[in-house]
């Protein structure tokens, strides 16, 4: 692990623009994560996140202009920028083997692969390896799901599980798409405390997290970037950002009244 600068930029889009036909998705897009920052994105369906998250990992290239780096210098190996970049989405699921053991999906993430090949990988799975993943679950106070098949977990379980997994890359940033969608109310609020204590202790990995709903931005996510239409129409800090008149403008509905409890803003629509 090489030495991180707090100011040190990680990933950074400039003017990124991207195009389907005569429409643009994405609109001169500019976003700037630092090392150390985590940042939640906000914006209706169809703003542009997922397309955004894409040309972030690489699985999609800016077509219409603009410039993406990584540590300051332009993609160059894309294998080892997917490493570095782990994303955590709800489509990721249904791409795990159903019988695979929770400790075999989070071992995986190390080698970038869905579905742990054991008896491939026999001489790369040292005991550092297994006692790290089992080390990845317990910090998301899941280790007791190691043995458990991956299908039979309960959806904040998998989600624990696959946050686990993509630390095991040991990326710069890791990108978390609605991690809370299909979770109960105490189910939710447990998964947001877990990642609440997780951006705190991760100076080395920056959290993302793509939500609809602005109370699951908890406190150490103090950037925010929000979407419309394939434009960024703020970016800053959440504390400031984190209006009435945006939410409005955001998502075209009556102003809500914001509650603020536990340094969380609570909208009541
Ligand atoms: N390959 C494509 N062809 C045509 N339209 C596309 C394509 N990819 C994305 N879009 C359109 O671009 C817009 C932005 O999509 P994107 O998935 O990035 O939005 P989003 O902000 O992630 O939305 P949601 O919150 O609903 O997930 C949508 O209107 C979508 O239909």
């Amino acid at each position: 692990m090489f030495y991180r600068n707090p100011l040190m930029s990680i990933l950074e889009l400039s003017e990124v623009s991207y195009r389907v036909g005569e429409r643009f998705i994405l609109d001169r897009v500019s976003w700037q994560v630092r090392a150390g920052q985590h940042w939640a994105i906000l914006g209706a369906n169809g703003a542009g996140k997922t397309t955004l998250l894409r040309i972030a990992c690489g699985y999609l290239w800016s077509n219409a202009g603009g410039e993406v780096t990584r540590l300051g210098c332009p993609f160059v190996d894309l294998s080892e920028l997917r490493k570095s970049i782990g994303w955590v989405t709800l489509d990721m699921q249904a791409r795990i083997p159903r019988d695979e053991p929770a400790l075999d999906t989070v071992l995986s993430g190390r080698f970038a692969q869905i579905g742990l090949r054991r008896r491939l990988l026999r001489d790369e799975l040292q005991p550092h390896l297994i006692d790290e993943a089992h080390g990845q679950l317990a910090a998301l106070d899941a280790d007791g799901l190691a043995t458990q098949a991956f299908a039979t977990l309960s959806q904040g379980e998998k989600q624990k599980v696959l946050i686990a997994r993509a630390r095991m890359a040991k990326p710069l940033v890791i990108f978390l798409d609605e991690p809370c969608s299909g979770l109960d109310p105490g189910a939710r609020e447990k998964l947001l405390a877990t990642l609440e204590q997780l951006a705190q202790q991760s100076d080395d990995i920056s959290l993302v997290l793509v939500t609809h709903h602005v109370e699951e931005i908890m406190p150490s996510f103090a950037n925010t970037l929000a979407m419309a239409d394939g434009r960024v129409v703020a970016a800053g800090k959440t504390s400031d950002l984190l209006t009435a008149d945006l939410l409005t403008d955001l998502y075209q509905v009556a102003a809500p009244r914001l509650v603020h409890s536990d340094r969380r803003v609570w909208p009541i629509w």
